[in-house]
């Protein structure tokens, strides 16, 4: 018989103008406090930020929350969440599952092909990878909408890390296109209801200015811009993921999981660029003995050391690229007819950065997760409490104290 192996897992379904979106969570232990309120409470988080476009003003995220809670808590089964889109009503035959009348199809601009592909997007290499004349089936998966679904998925995980192992996650924006970068100390999670106050999503209010008026020059002028966002978990024991191997390594399963968030083209961990201008004696975060254990005066390293935490805070940074949608449209070709063209340019985002730091937080839970359950074990929350508290017994012994 196959083995099976649960650590915790997690998938999405569903395009960005069908009936709904899916997230799939599996091997999370029984326990875990978590409500349709607490996955609305997150989706509203990603739909802040200045910059958004016109479908985040009129889209509401409808929860369905189809299996693995009981009375508000996991039962150990898969958690299963539907969002319904709420704008499906006007899609129903452009993204009807079953086969349609090709009339029904004609004499509307929304129903008609897309051959002209956008720079930056899927829509290109989708089409020819999967022998499509129109990018619309490319570009319904390649949406960003699906990040609402990892963004349900995640609050599972960051439910569970806050009640078994007291870890915290929270997001800041660190600059907007050319907006000079917020270089002060990291926020705790105690600041993220007044980061969530800042229209960008910004810890300080002078930055947040300046990623204002870079969003306002390039909505002005048809453009659109990415940046810099940092994900910052408190509260993480040493020793999750292993340096035994590539694969182990948690920096490696982070960097993976965030450059899996569509338009993130760069993941840093700590100080990472910066720290490789550094001389040796500049760059690791030295240790001297303190009441408590070992202690550290900074943090460059960002909590990982070896492909395993620290123990200090976690903190990793993903760079986003500008939104490819752009409104001034970018040059292309048309796939129907061969011909110079410019892009499809119907409405777009001017800016996601804000909500792509949400949707950041959200994967750093999920692998956080996965790696304390592969750590820890067990099978609810209780079971997996008690193995946290005797390891964290074990590990705060160390080294001996005077
Ligand atoms: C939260 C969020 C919102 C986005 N909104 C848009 C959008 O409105 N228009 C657009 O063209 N791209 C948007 N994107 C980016 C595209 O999804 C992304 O560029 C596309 O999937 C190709 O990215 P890739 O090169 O990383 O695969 C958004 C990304 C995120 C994370
Ligand atoms: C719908 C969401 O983001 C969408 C992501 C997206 C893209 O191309 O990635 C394009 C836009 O959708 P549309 O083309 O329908 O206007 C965004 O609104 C969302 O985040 O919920």
């Amino acid at each position: 018989m196959e083995q099976l192996i649960l650590v915790l897992r997690w998938i999405t379904a569903g395009e960005s103008h069908g009936p709904a979106l899916v997230a799939l969570v599996e091997g999370m232990v029984a326990g875990v406090e978590v409500t349709s309120s607490d996955i609305a409470e997150q989706l509203a988080r990603r739909r802040l930020g200045y910059g958004r476009g016109a479908r985040m003003k009129f889209e509401a995220d409808k929860i369905t929350i189809v299996g693995g809670l009981r009375h508000g808590r996991t039962m150990g089964g898969p958690v299963a969440v539907e969002i319904g889109n709420t704008e499906w009503p006007k899609w129903e035959t452009v993204m009807a599952a079953d086969p349609v009348d090709p009339a029904e199809l004609e004499g509307s601009a929304r129903n008609a092909p897309l051959t002209r592909p956008r720079p930056g997007h899927a829509d290109y290499s989708g089409m020819l990878k999967y022998g499509f004349d129109d990018a619309r089936p490319v570009l319904e998966r390649a949406s960003a909408r699906e990040t609402a679904a990892r963004v349900a998925a995640g609050t599972v995980a960051r439910n569970f890390l806050r009640q078994v192992l007291g870890i915290e996650v929270l997001s800041h924006v660190i600059s907007i296109g050319a907006s000079e970068p917020y270089d002060g100390p990291a926020p705790h999670y105690a600041d993220l209801p007044a980061i969530d106050e800042s229209p960008v999503r910004a810890f300080d209010p002078g930055s947040a200015d300046l990623m204002i008026a870079e969003i306002e020059s390039a909505k002005k002028d048809g453009d659109t811009l990415g940046g810099v966002v940092e994900v910052v978990a408190t509260g993480v024991p040493v020793g999750l993921g292993s340096h035994v191997s590539g694969e182990t390594r948690l920096d490696a399963r982070l960097a993976g999981a965030l450059m899996g968030i569509q338009a993130i083209k760069g993941v840093e961990v700590g100080d990472g660029f910066t720290t490789a201008r550094r001389r040796g004696s500049q760059a690791h975060d030295e240790m001297v003995p303190g009441p408590d254990g070992v202690l550290r005066s900074t943090n460059r390293a960002g909590g990982l050391e070896g492909g395993m935490t620290n123990g200090e805070d976690l903190r990793v940074r993903v760079a986003m690229k500008p939104i490819s949608t752009v409104p001034r449209a970018l040059s292309t070709v048309d796939m129907e007819t061969g011909d110079e063209a410019v892009a499809i340019h119907q409405r777009s985002d001017v800016c996601a950065v804000p909500a792509a730091g949400v949707v950041a937080e959200a994967m750093v839970a999920l692998v956080l997760a996965q790696a304390a359950l592969e750590k820890f074990g067990g099978d609810s929350v209780a079971e997996t409490g008690d193995n946290v508290a005797a390891y964290r017994k074990r590990v705060d012994s160390r080294p001996p104290r005077s």
